[in-house]
């Protein structure tokens, strides 16, 4: 796994760097060194550097003397003299780099900066780093209005500018990359808010030979799983497993409005591995669902006037659910007195459980003031995961703002935290998702927009269902677990996209994918282990 940093954190890891010998002038020379080496990856015969006030800019200046030296046509944009930058180190390396064979243009007005731009095979945007924060002044706003019109190939240095590093957040305008060689390791507003957007392809280029030696002397604000992380759940099934060795799953789901989301979820389960899955549902919708899933049971709960789960539902659900490895309620259920009984019976029980949608919003209501005022509510032995996307996130935290990875990462945290158990983990849904537990925050494989489709959710707590029977004997990290059912949903997202295009993906089109993106994952896994070359086996 790979950490994620916050801007906070750099800075301390840059400080134990230094106390460990390497300075922070240092640092500058090998940044530049980096950013000038995958410029050249690119094989340009002129590059356009624009540098700002800061240590950003400093890393610039590096790389433009780098690549003038090997001989490459280097334009340096600046908005003062080189003796006026104001941050130390970066005005000793933009005096250095001034006097080699480069040419300076200082504060160019708007129609110099095109005529430059025009001219230049590649850009390397060294203007703003991790210190800015607020609205972009001038003449920075214009610099990178002009660049983004002209759209060039753009290398951005650490982070893309006009992007805060803290929060992911664009105010005004921000340069869009093709790339973004990020120094020491990614920031986690690369990941959050607008952050995809203008990041491009992201390279981090760790510059201390020893970081696995400081790393862990930081605090990670999030870890990135990477495909050799999951290798483990994507073995073969042994030759001598049966139906309930592979574990069970009850789906408590559905609802006369919404059967189709029951369906969803206990396909998915049982695509994603179970051996056996069984639907608990109102009974009027019972019906349908059979008809849909012939190879799966279906239980008729008892219901209200409005073919939700009714009042006499609590204790159905809670016999049955005993039996199974593991409970996925929410899909689908609607928000009814009833379905807050189920929800609620179902935390007292000793069963791995997962609550999605609906039965998340349940928990929402019953609770006053956000679920963590109440943890006792969700304190349990046995492993509960809970699914939220981010509106069911600030509703279950008492209405917080949840608007991108960051703010996503504090709520869930504030619900673990105030749980304090190994066994609870909050899948932050998004964009870029989130699988929080007490120690840890990962952020595995980010699927394609297409997965923003209605349905999704169900196919994904069904992933997550499915594994968890599956793998709930052997799971030593339940975030790690998660974390592969987050991925293998984002692969279905990949090769739906593929098979009927982009916008044209619905949820149903994922299940079926299920399979075929496991293998997506293994062979991923396996080439990143080196144990596979090419395009697969
Ligand atoms: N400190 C270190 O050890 C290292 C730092 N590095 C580089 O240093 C960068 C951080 O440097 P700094 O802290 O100097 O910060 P930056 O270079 O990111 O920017 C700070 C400057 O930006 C300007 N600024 C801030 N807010 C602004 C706004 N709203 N509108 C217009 N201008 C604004 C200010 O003039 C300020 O001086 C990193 O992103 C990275 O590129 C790398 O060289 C690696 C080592
Ligand atoms: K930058």
């Amino acid at each position: 796994m790979k950490p994620v940093l916050s801007t906070d954190e750099v800075v301390r890891l840059e400080d134990i760097i230094e106390k460990e010998g390497t300075s922070k002038a240092e640092l500058m020379e090998l940044a530049g060194e980096f950013v000038a080496q995958e410029v050249e990856r690119l094989k340009p015969r002129h590059v356009l550097i624009l540098t700002g006030f800061g240590n950003n800019g400093g890393d610039g200046w590096v790389a433009a003397d780098v690549l003038s030296q090997k001989g490459i046509s280097v334009d340096v944009v600046t908005p003062v003299e080189p003796d006026e930058i104001p941050a130390v180190l970066a005005r000793h390396v933009a005096r250095r780099t001034a006097a080699r064979d480069v040419s300076l243009y200082v504060g160019p007005s708007r129609d110099e900066l095109s005529a430059l731009l025009e001219k230049a095979d590649v850009v390397v945007d060294a203007i703003l780093g991790t210190g800015f924060h607020g609205s972009l002044r001038s003449p920075f706003s214009i610099w990178i209005r002009t660049v983004n019109d002209a759209s060039p190939v753009v290398v951005s240095v650490d982070v893309p500018s006009g992007l805060d590093a803290r929060t992911g957040h664009v105010e005004d305008d921000c340069i869009r990359a093709d790339r973004t060689v990020t120094m020491l390791a990614p920031k986690i507003g690369l990941y959050s808010g607008d952050g995809p957007e203008y990041v491009g392809e992201l390279v981090c280029g760790e510059l201390y030979e020893k970081m696995d030696e400081v790393i862990g002397d930081v605090e990670h604000a999030a870890e990135i799983v990477e495909p050799a992380d999951i290798v483990d759940y994507l073995q073969h099934l042994p030759a001598n497993v049966d139906k309930y060795s592979r574990g069970s799953v009850l789906v408590v789901a559905g609802s006369t409005q919404y059967p189709g989301a029951a369906i969803m979820a206990a396909k998915s389960a049982a695509r994603a591995g179970a051996g056996y899955v069984c639907v608990a549902a109102p009974e009027p919708c019972a019906n349908i669902i059979r008809l849909a899933l012939p190879s799966i049971p279906v239980v008729g709960i008892p219901y209200d006037s409005r073919g939700s789960f009714g009042a006499a539902a609590r204790s159905a659900v809670c016999d049955l659910a005993k039996k199974y490895s593991c409970v996925l309620c929410g899909p689908g259920m609607t928000v009814s007195a009833g379905g807050m009984d189920v929800a609620l019976g179902l935390l007292e029980l000793d069963v791995p459980l997962i609550l999605d949608a609906d039965a998340l919003n349940c928990l929402a209501k019953a609770s006053i003031g956000g679920i963590d005022q109440t943890p006792e509510m969700y304190r349990r032995e046995a492993p509960l995961i809970m699914t939220p996307h981010y509106r069911e996130l600030s509703r279950l935290v008492g209405g917080d703002e949840v608007s991108d990875l960051v703010s996503a990462i504090d709520a869930a945290q504030k619900i673990v935290w105030a749980a304090g158990s190994d066994n609870l983990v909050v899948v932050a849904k998004g964009p870029t998702t989130a699988v929080v537990g007490v120690e840890k925050v990962l952020l595995p494989m980010s699927g394609p927009a297409s997965l923003a489709t209605a349905g999704s959710g169900d196919v994904l707590a069904g992933i997550l269902a499915g594994s968890m029977a599956l793998w709930a004997d052997q799971v030593d990290i339940w975030e790690l677990l998660v974390s592969y059912a987050v991925a293998i949903h984002s692969y279905t997202g990949f090769a739906a996209a593929e098979e009927y295009g982009e916008k044209s993906v619905i949820a149903t089109d994922l299940i079926d994918l299920i399979g075929p993106a496991m293998h997506l994952a293994g062979d991923e896994a396996l080439r990143s282990l080196g144990l596979l070359d090419g395009e697969g086996a």
